[in-house]
């Protein structure tokens, strides 16, 4: 069985601390962390408030994060042993798949392809003062976040409530461990609900 798990939502969610300990939990879990498909600076637009517009869809080479998906779906073993996964050869043969990021469910051709999907959130002056604390590739010019980041996220979370995309909420004020224990119980159910 091939299991594709989505953790989503805002910008410091803890979406990256979330799959790293789900990672070391899962058997044959591999991962796919959307942060890695951001284009070069120089193909960032800069929109009409100054700011390159890192928070968009266009930012991202989506159409090679899609063909990742696409290799671990043709031969998830194959990708397992490729990016140093350890296989387990017991008779349930069962394959996860995890997609982190900020912006999973706004990629049609992707949206349909989860199994499951995860969406962090916390609130507004949490984000804004985690995002304080945090050093991007390339750092966040003053104002970003206010005129930039959080306005994308509500826009595009309003088009993917719009589009009646199914998602879990989950608080992302509750401890890392309790986060950690409620999803991977839910991964488990829902996987024995399959099998
Ligand atoms: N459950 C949590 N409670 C408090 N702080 C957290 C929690 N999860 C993550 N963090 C912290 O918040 C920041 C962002 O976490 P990270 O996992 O990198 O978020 P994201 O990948 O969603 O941007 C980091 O400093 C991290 O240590
Ligand atoms: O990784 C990069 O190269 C990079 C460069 C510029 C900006 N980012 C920021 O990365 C954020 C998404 O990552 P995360 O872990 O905060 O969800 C997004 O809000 C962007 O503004 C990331
Ligand atoms: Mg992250």
């Amino acid at each position: 069985m091939k299991y594709i798990v989505g953790i989503g939502g805002m910008t410091n969610g803890g979406k990256t601390t979330l799959t790293n300990s789900l990672l070391k939990s899962l058997p044959n879990c591999c991962v796919i962390h959307q942060d890695d498909f951001f284009k070069p600076q120089d193909q960032i637009a800069v929109g009409e408030d100054g700011f390159k517009q890192w928070d968009v869809l266009e930012s991202l080479d989506m159409e090679a994060m899609l063909s990742t998906v696409q290799a671990w779906m043709i031969s998830p073993r194959k990708f397992a042993r490729a990016h140093g996964v350890s296989v387990q050869l017991d008779a349930s043969d069962t394959h996860i798949l995890i997609l982190e990021g900020f912006l999973l469910y706004s990629y049609k051709p992707l949206v349909d392809l989860y199994s499951r999907r995860y969406f962090l959130t916390v609130p507004y002056e949490e984000c804004k003062w985690r995002r304080s604390t945090r050093r991007y590739m390339v750092p966040d010019p003053p104002g970003l976040f206010d005129g930039h980041v959080w306005p994308m996220y509500q826009k595009y979370k309003r088009e993917m409530e719009a589009n009646g995309v199914e998602v879990v909420y989950l608080d992302g004020m509750k401890s890392r461990e309790e986060l950690f224990h409620q999803v991977l119980e839910d991964i488990q159910n829902s996987l024995l609900n399959r099998s």
